[in-house]
């Protein structure tokens, strides 16, 4: 349902975590010239077996001038380029030197396969990264390196997000028996905070439909709104009734999920309404699968879905039930062990977890060593 948002252009050593609005294109080669991958000696590529005189030296931004011929040899850097008449290097622990004499050592070979050729990375004109692509440390490198100051990459969303429940309290060294902290509103804000251009906290907010109608026309502004807590059936969860009363239209408000079935979607003109399920782990799993996605879909990803892996289980799992299932679980070295645990307020069981296990509706019971699916828990989450 959603689309990007426009894109932006801004400077590459900003832009870890954007997705490109356009593709890269290298507006250079890398290498420009032929360069040297070792230390040692250029020569000819048909005097291969010396001696040779030491005529000059190439180094790092300091090429030799002149060309070499047979019997000539040139001193070398690693990336230096190679001079002209140069086709392959002897590395210098192949060579023996006195003064400008260079003679073979033992057994070694002056070869090309020393040699980086110009554009064997890249050559000018060729698409580097696609459209959609996430730019991390190494697509900043090679946009750097491909003569780039600036990239065209899409805008983030803003975001809000609202606790919302009359048991919640926002200091957590306040809360009395029948209270809690609002644990949801940090916990999403934190899942969001790569993909967004800011996150607003509301909350947390009564169960009164004036304040949950305070709190939408506070997010007035934000492309997203995520609400956890009150999504249910019971005689106080209201934010339903409260986003049809802001004029929201609701698309869908329950999910065959497990946790997570209350989960709301609605749109009010530009701005997108996800209302989560209040349980802790259950806000988490479906934020994870809706929120993140969505956020990602607006800030330009090409493939915003969560990515699956496919792993051995360690434990026996029974087979699927009414409604999918994801399980808390921790990727060992030779697969991966589903928690016991499956309340979903049991939020230290989420918190040892590195991943989520999938199990569908028509899944087979699983063995140990049985293939499952699995969503990594990258960086808390934000896979
Ligand atoms: N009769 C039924 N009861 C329930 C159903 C159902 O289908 N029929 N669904 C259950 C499921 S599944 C879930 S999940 C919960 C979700 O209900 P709500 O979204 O209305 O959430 P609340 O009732 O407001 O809260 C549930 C639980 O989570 C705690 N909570 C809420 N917000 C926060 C927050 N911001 N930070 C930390 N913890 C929060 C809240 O205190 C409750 O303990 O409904 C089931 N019931
Ligand atoms: O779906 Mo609820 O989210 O099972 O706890």
């Amino acid at each position: 349902m959603a689309e990007p948002l426009n894109s932006e252009s801004m400077p590459v050593s900003e832009a870890k975590g954007r997705y490109l609005a356009k593709p890269l294109v290298a507006q250079r080669s890398q290498p420009a010239a032929d360069l040297s991958a070792m230390d040692g000696y250029a020569v000819a590529s048909d005097d291969l077996s010396g001696p040779w005189r030491v005529i000059g030296e190439s180094k790092g931004g300091a090429p030799f001038t002149g060309s070499i011929a047979v019997g000539e040899a040139v001193r070398i850097s690693t990336g230096a380029l190679i001079p002209d008449g140069g086709g392959a290097v002897l590395i210098q622990e192949d060579a023996e030197r006195y003064d400008d004499d260079l003679r073979l050592l033992d057994d070694g070979k002056p070869t090309d396969r020393y040699i980086r050729r110009a554009g064997f990375d890249f050559e000018d004109g060729d698409i580097l990264v696609g459209p959609g692509e996430r730019l991390g440390p190494a697509q900043i490198a090679l946009a750097t390196a491909a003569g780039h100051s600036q990239v065209e990459v899409g805008k983030l969303p803003s975001l809000c997000v609202i606790d919302a429940g009359n048991e919640l309290v926002a200091d957590p060294g306040m809360a009395e028996t029948h209270q809690l902290p609002a644990s949801n509103g940090v916990m999403l804000a934190a899942m969001s905070a790569p993909f967004v251009s800011r996150c607003e906290r509301i909350g947390p907010v009564a169960d009164r439909m004036d304040a949950l109608l305070g709190a939408f026309a506070m997010a007035e502004s934000a492309d997203v709104i995520v609400t956890s807590g009150g999504a249910s059936v019971g005689d106080h969860d209201l934010v339903r009734p409260a986003l049809e009363a802001w004029g929201a239209e609701i698309d869908f408000r329950r999910v065959a999920m497990r946790p997570g079935k209350p989960l709301m979607v609605a749109q009010k003109g530009y701005q997108i309404v996800l209302g989560l399920p209040g349980n802790p782990v259950s806000a988490y799993v479906t934020a994870f699968l809706f929120l993140l996605p969505l956020l990602r879909r607006l800030a330009g990803a090409g493939s915003p879905l969560p990515h699956a892996l496919h792993l051995p289980t360690i434990v026996p799992l029974p087979g699927g039930g009414t409604r999918t299932e994801l399980l808390r679980g921790r990727m060992e070295a030779d697969g991966v062990r589903a928690f016991m645990q499956r309340d979903s307020s049991a939020l230290r069981t989420l918190a040892r977890a590195n991943a989520l296990i999938r199990r569908d509706v028509d899944a087979d019971e699983a063995m140990p060593g049985d293939i499952i699916t699995v969503y990594p828990l990258q960086y808390g989450g934000n896979a």
